[in-house]
């Protein structure tokens, strides 16, 4: 697929296939195209070229059936400011022809104690937790989290992986964007890496340490010499 903004190529040819059941991350430098192309995938915006499809339906010809199959949390964002975590949960399951029992999400993400809370006074793990909740509501078979751990706190990061890997045991397809690489090397099955509009790299975070010259390398090393273009004389 293929997207410019005006004279900006974001996305200059990516192509790329997503396991049913797997946690798929995107990395690359800020600007690459990762967003992008994640809302190309989710029907959010058109691409220029290209065909979609995900979980059977075609991205671009049938954007409506699209949208109750699939699950977004997107990075926080101030759409739901003024409105408390139960608000929120009722606002978003009357956007789905059909919802899960809300009670068994709630449960599942240990959101109870904080259904009266204004989601803006959360911290950012439970804020998280919430964006998950809403995302889960209409039991998608596939989830896109935009970097879903940026700036929490080691301990909420390790809860909400939990959660993710939980997921995942439900027979889920997550696929996320993260600028967290040892998070990639511990918790995905394969990534895609992506620089300047274009896929350089795609594969489990283990094939592409061993690419490395170094025996000791880790996925932050695989990130400098790949995704960043160093090491190479560049
Ligand atoms: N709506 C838009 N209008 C114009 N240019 C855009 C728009 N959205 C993205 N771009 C440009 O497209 C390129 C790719 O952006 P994108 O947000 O996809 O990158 P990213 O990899 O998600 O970056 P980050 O890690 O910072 O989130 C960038 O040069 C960006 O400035």
């Amino acid at each position: 697929m293929k997207k410019s903004y005006q004279k900006i190529q974001a996305v200059r040819g990516i192509s790329l296939q997503v396991h049913e059941g797997e946690i798929f991350a995107l990395i690359g430098a800020n600007g690459a195209g990762k967003t992008t192309t994640m809302e190309m995938i989710m029907g959010l915006i058109e691409p220029d070229e290209g065909t979609i499809h995900v979980c059977g339906v075609d991205a671009r010809k049938q954007p409506a059936e699209l949208k109750q199959r699939i699950g977004v949390a997107l990075q926080r964002t101030s759409l739901y400011d003024k409105i408390k975590v139960k608000e929120a949960l009722k606002l978003f399951a009357s956007y789905y022809e059909r919802t899960r029992d809300v009670n068994e999400i709630i449960e599942e993400l240990g959101l109870r104690p904080h259904l009266n809370q204004m989601v803006k006074k959360l911290s950012g793990g439970w804020q998280q937790r919430t964006s998950l909740a809403l995302a889960l509501l209409n039991d998608p078979q596939i989830i896109f989290l935009d970097e879903p751990t940026t700036g929490l706190d080691p301990q909420a990061r390790f809860e909400l992986w939990n959660i993710i890997k939980r997921l995942r045991a439900e027979g889920k397809t997550i696929l996320l964007s993260t600028h967290y690489m040892e998070e990639v090397q511990r918790y995905c099955d394969r990534c895609a890496i992506i620089r300047e509009g274009l896929l350089v790299a795609c594969d489990t975070p283990e094939n592409l340490i061993k690419l490395l010259p170094d025996d000791n390398g880790s996925m932050d090393d695989v990130y400098v010499q790949i995704a960043a273009g160093r090491g190479n004389g560049e």
